[in-house]
């Protein structure tokens, strides 16, 4: 037997474990449909090699041939697919179907009626390679910053996009009649680039789902369930970068400690559970005042603080009080009950990249205490840590 068909064995079992690895990673890693698309793809693979490999049993070559390019084909168009819908890319998928069905119907063109040995046999595997291209271009621009795992697909489907159009190149070369030298040459590089290939990318798919996942039990982890803030892990994690970054940028950085006014009685008075929705509500009016880079974490209970960073220090205090108009200006409702909800703050202006973010907390905790004891609904200003 030849080396090709042990080749071809492995590819089709190794495509029926990935498919099946997909299937399981979309059970047990949050449905996300993508991975079924993946899945899918890596099933039209494992039908692709079984064709090949039945290729004797085949009653014509053009059914075998077409056969083998439209499953080559969907695997491409279903993975493509999955990348799309992970990384909500507005490409539109109906012009790559469009594309698909011309080139299934020019390779039947060139198999059946006007016989191109060259072009039926590059013109699914251009097509193919602009899918993986497009595939790089997707994973790469999903997030500003690509994961390692991005960065690995994106690298593995370009090698293979390249190895393939040098092999798409080869077959053209022959014209309209076989031509045994570049055939040879032809399968020699897509039997050693297309399992390589293969693996790769199945394993750097699963490297994105699990990178997916340790991201997402990231951001849960530094989230307040309640409100969807950050919590006081997070902003202890990410407060002390964004000062030195932003004062690096030359931008003058604040911090604002908050808190809701009597808080103990809208819980005595409304119930705890419209104390609950004051504070999803409350940080909703927030959350609608801040800008992009601001930086929004609850404490804990009723307290809140905001690292924003401003190009004027009479700004940052505008702002302030702009937040405290904010919650003041109406009442939040509940249940058709109107309650009143004021709050007070602390700010205290950080100038120095050396300043612990627990030292600038304690300082406008101490201002916000002050506007507390001025009557509440008030904003308080600590003297600027240098
Ligand atoms: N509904 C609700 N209440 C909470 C939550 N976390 C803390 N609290 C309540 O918030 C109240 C805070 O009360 P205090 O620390 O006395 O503060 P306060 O009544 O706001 O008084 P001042 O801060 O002086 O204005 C307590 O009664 C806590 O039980 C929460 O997640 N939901």
């Amino acid at each position: 037997m030849s080396p090709i068909f042990f080749i071809l064995i492995t590819l089709l079992l190794t495509s029926i474990i990935w498919s099946v690895i997909f299937l399981m990673a979309w059970f047990t890693l949050g449905k996300k449909s993508y991975a079924l698309f993946w899945a899918g793809a890596f099933i039209l693979s494992a039908c692709q090699w079984g064709t090949i490999l039945l290729r004797s049993h085949f009653d014509s070559d053009t059914l075998y041939w077409m056969t083998g390019v439209s499953l080559s084909m969907g695997s491409v168009i279903l993975g493509t697919w999955g990348h799309a819908i992970r990384a909500r890319s507005p490409i539109n998928l109906r012009y790559l179907l469009a594309l698909a069905v011309i080139t299934l119907a020019s390779v039947y063109y060139y198999k059946a009626v006007d016989v191109h040995i060259g072009l039926s046999m590059s013109l699914y595997i251009y097509y193919d390679i602009l899918l993986l291209l497009i595939n790089a271009v997707i994973i790469i621009k999903h997030k500003a910053k690509s994961l390692p795992a991005e960065i690995g697909a994106a690298i593995t489907y370009t090698v293979c996009g390249v190895c393939l159009f040098i092999a798409a190149t080869i077959a053209l070369m022959q014209g309209s009649q076989v031509n045994q030298a570049y055939l040879d040459l032809y399968t020699l590089i897509n039997f050693i680039t297309v399992p390589t290939a293969h693996v790769g990318m199945a394993v750097f798919i699963i490297f994105i789902m699990a990178s997916d996942l340790a991201q997402e039990m990231q951001k849960l982890a530094m989230t307040d369930v309640l409100t969807q803030c950050i919590n006081r892990r997070g902003f202890y994690d990410i407060g002390q970068q964004k000062i030195e970054s932003q004062l690096g940028c030359k931008q003058h950085v604040s911090l604002i400690y908050w808190d809701i006014d009597s808080f103990k009685n809208i819980n005595d008075d409304y119930g705890h559970a419209a104390g609950d929705e004051v504070l999803v509500q409350a940080t909703q009016r927030i959350k609608m005042c801040l800008q992009k880079d601001d930086i929004f974490a609850r404490l804990g209970g009723e307290e809140f603080v905001i690292l924003i960073a401003r190009d004027s220090e009479l700004k940052a205090k505008q702002f302030a009080d702009k937040l405290r108009e904010t919650l003041a200006s109406k009442p939040i409702e509940y249940e058709k009950q109107c309650i009143n909800v004021t709050a007070s703050f602390g700010v205290i202006s950080i100038k120095s990249v050396n300043t612990p973010i627990d030292k600038a907390i304690d300082l406008a905790d101490k201002a916000l205490y002050i506007a507390k004891h001025e009557g509440k609904n008030k904003v308080a200003y600590a003297m600027p840590l240098n």
